[in-house]
């Protein structure tokens, strides 16, 4: 597996099949190509399925385990099945979707190799769900979720971007994955990077504080350090375990000035229109694989790995054995950028308690 200075491994990769989307949600980042992108915008050069599959093939070489498929609006593109059908069959491969086109797919999605898919909903509420995401399509949404959960694919995952216009409906988006069997939630902190807006950011602590305090179990992942909260169902019996029957789980995504994040980040990122990528939020690196021999896109890949630089790296130094570490005097300091100071400053407090387990 490569790795990059920073002693990062990239064991998985997040491919944009297109940057257009049905949709046309106020804070989309269209995975690092900021607000670029209208409705149904004209296709842009998009990869190929050949030229999809051929850097999966180099990848999975050099033991990149996994693929993400995104965009934009992955389900647009009609050779979905196909693409997913050929990767290689090393990789584990899952879709994140606004999942309007799951309803009549999913099975053969499924059928074709799909592991995991995660659907973006924002909201319970359909005029709420409408203000976000700029669309009416609310209840094809639901009937994606139910497809995808009857095509096999639990348990799925709700993505939530929690900004200003969200953070109200954490709590009931909570209950409902606790009382839901098959859902989970994701917590993603509106990233105002590639977007602009920091006036919708909120702060991300206040949702692990309040998490924390109805949790009945907290986990560490690996990926990112995220912290994965265990909801009670309140309907079931007390001496009941709290799992994927008995209550929700709840991920938070909080990459905004935390350096921890970057520090166990193992994914390099494709565009749609094939270029390699080493950080979501940076412009500067990117590597064209277009017309390229597997021969040079190798070359490419590991160049893009070498160069692979932690967003928030400023904030890291070497141990007494030469690795790379977050330096803990940053963790107990407060913001690191918040340099027009509309946001409440961010209190990091600095990783694994003690008891926490650690999954994947
Ligand atoms: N800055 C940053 N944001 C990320 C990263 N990974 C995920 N995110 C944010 O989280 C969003 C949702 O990610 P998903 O693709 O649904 O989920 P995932 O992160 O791949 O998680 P799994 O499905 O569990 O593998 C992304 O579109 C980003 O907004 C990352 O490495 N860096
Ligand atoms: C760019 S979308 C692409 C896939 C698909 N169209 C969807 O919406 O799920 C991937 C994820 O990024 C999230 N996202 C978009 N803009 C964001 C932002 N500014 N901050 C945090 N997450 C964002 C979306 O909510 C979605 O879950
Ligand atoms: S559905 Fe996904 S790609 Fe489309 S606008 Fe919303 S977040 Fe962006
Ligand atoms: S380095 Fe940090 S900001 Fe960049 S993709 Fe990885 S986790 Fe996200």
């Amino acid at each position: 597996m490569l790795a990059d200075e920073f002693g990062r491994e990239v064991s998985g990769v997040r491919v944009s099949l297109t940057d257009r989307c049905n949709f046309d949600c106020v804070y989309c980042h269209n995975e690092g190509l900021g607000d670029t992108r209208g409705p149904m915008a004209a296709q842009d050069h998009e990869m190929s399925a050949d030229d999809v599959v051929r850097f999966l093939e180099v990848a999975a070489e050099f033991d990149v385990d996994s693929v993400k498929f995104t965009g934009g609006e992955p389900m647009l593109r009609q050779d979905l099945e196909e693409i997913i059908r050929r990767t290689p069959d090393s990789m584990e491969a899952s879709m994140t979707t606004n999942g309007t086109f799951l309803p009549g797919r999913a099975e053969a999605l499924v059928d074709a190799g799909l592991s995991r898919v995660n659907v973006s909903q924002d909201a319970l509420d359909p005029e709420q769900f409408a203000a976000v995401t700029q669309s009416g399509a609310y209840d094809r949404v639901l009937e994606g979720v139910e497809a995808a959960l009857d095509a096999g694919l639990a348990p799925v995952k709700l993505n939530m971007v929690v900004f200003e216009k969200t953070a109200g409906y954490v709590p009931e988006m909570v209950d409902h994955v606790a009382e839901n069997d098959g859902l989970r939630l994701q917590l993603i902190e509106y990233m105002p990077e590639l977007v602009g807006k920091p006036e919708w950011a909120i702060d991300i602590d206040r949702v692990h504080d309040w998490l924390g305090e109805r949790a009945d179990r907290v986990e560490h992942r690996e990926m990112h350090d995220r912290r994965r909260y265990w909801i009670r169902d309140e309907d079931a019996p007390e001496e009941a375990d709290v799992d994927g029957t008995t209550g929700g789980m709840v991920e938070i995504v909080d990459p905004v000035e935390n350096p921890t994040f970057c520090a166990n980040c193992h994914r390099v990122r494709v565009t749609h229109d094939g270029y390699l990528k080493g950080c979501l939020n940076r412009n500067d690196d990117l590597r064209s694989m277009g017309e390229m021999s597997k021969a040079e896109i190798r070359e490419t890949f590991r160049e893009t790995v070498a160069n692979r630089v932690p967003f928030y790296g400023e904030y890291m130094v070497r141990n007494g054995d030469g690795e790379w570490e977050v330096n803990d005097e940053y963790l107990d300091t407060p913001a690191v950028s918040d340099t027009d100071g509309s946001r409440p400053e961010p209190v990091y407090d600095g990783g694994v308690e003690d008891g926490y387990g650690s999954t994947d």
